[in-house]
């Protein structure tokens, strides 16, 4: 579970980025994070991981505050950001031992979890070349293992299936299914609203740093009045005009 209790943000003191953000994502339910370009999600997903601090509020991940115990509550997640600064120097294989060390995952389990994942994403054949000539999709794909071999209970994933071939998003869509199914937390940010309404069983919809909704798909159409798709509910509800 994640609880997001109140945080605010703001970059220059001025203009504030994140206002009263207040969000419970519950065990056991895909959480789709919705909004604009520049609604906030990455600086609330920032937060959430521990990489830009807390102006106020707090939040935390399975009961542990990310500010007060920040390597505990770092052993509970695994995040893939949006844009994934790996080790392009390194080779595939070499890559996915560095984090696995770090993580102290046992051998064993270390040896399934890379064989699994790398199956599942096709890039076990290339394990043994480096980062550096890896397409775009390749690297995502490392990336999202690397996250995932520690196996975390928590999934915080920015734009996840972003440039993925459609097997590869598939399998990861499955994943997301299972590891929530066992009773664990998935959140994902997205613009790709048909994916989200296939997905997942809730959303949670900001705009200039503010919650306007969070339920089901169902709630949130039931709240407009609508049975409109989700695309076309999202454009009005985050329409400034
Ligand atoms: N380091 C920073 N310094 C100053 N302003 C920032 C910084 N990071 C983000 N912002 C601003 O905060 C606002 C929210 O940005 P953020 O990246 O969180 O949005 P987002 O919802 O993730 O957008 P996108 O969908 O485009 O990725 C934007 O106006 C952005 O310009």
């Amino acid at each position: 579970m994640i609880e997001i209790a109140q945080i605010n943000k703001s970059f220059d003191g001025k203009n504030q980025i994140i206002e009263d953000l207040t969000l419970t994502v519950p065990d056991g339910k895909i959480v789709g994070f919705l909004g604009p370009n520049g609604a906030g999600k990455s600086t609330t997903i920032n937060m959430m991981t521990g990489i830009l601090p807390i102006d106020k509020g707090r939040i935390s991940l399975n009961g542990i505050d990310i500010e007060k115990e920040p390597l505990k509550a770092k052993q509970i997640f695994g995040f893939v950001p949006d844009r994934s600064d790996i080790f392009l120097r390194l080779k595939g294989l070499e890559y996915l031992n560095f984090i696995a060390d770090i993580y102290q995952v046992p051998e064993e389990m270390r040896q399934e979890k890379i064989k699994y994942l790398t199956e599942q994403f096709a890039i076990d054949h290339a394990l043994g070349n480096y980062i550096q000539s890896y397409s775009h999709g390749m690297r995502q794909k490392i990336a999202v293992t690397s996250v995932l071999l520690h196996d975390p209970d928590i999934w915080i994933l920015d734009e996840p299936l972003t440039g993925l071939d459609p097997k590869s998003s598939h399998a990861l869509k499955q994943m997301m299914r299972e590891h929530a199914d066992k009773g664990n937390t998935v959140f994902f940010s997205s613009h790709g609203l048909e994916v989200v309404e296939q997905i997942c069983d809730e959303v949670a919809i900001i705009n200039h740093g503010k919650l306007l909704f969070y339920g089901t798909i169902e709630e949130l159409q039931a709240k407009y009045q609508t049975d409109q798709s989700l695309e076309n509910v999202f454009l009005e509800l985050t329409n400034d005009a």
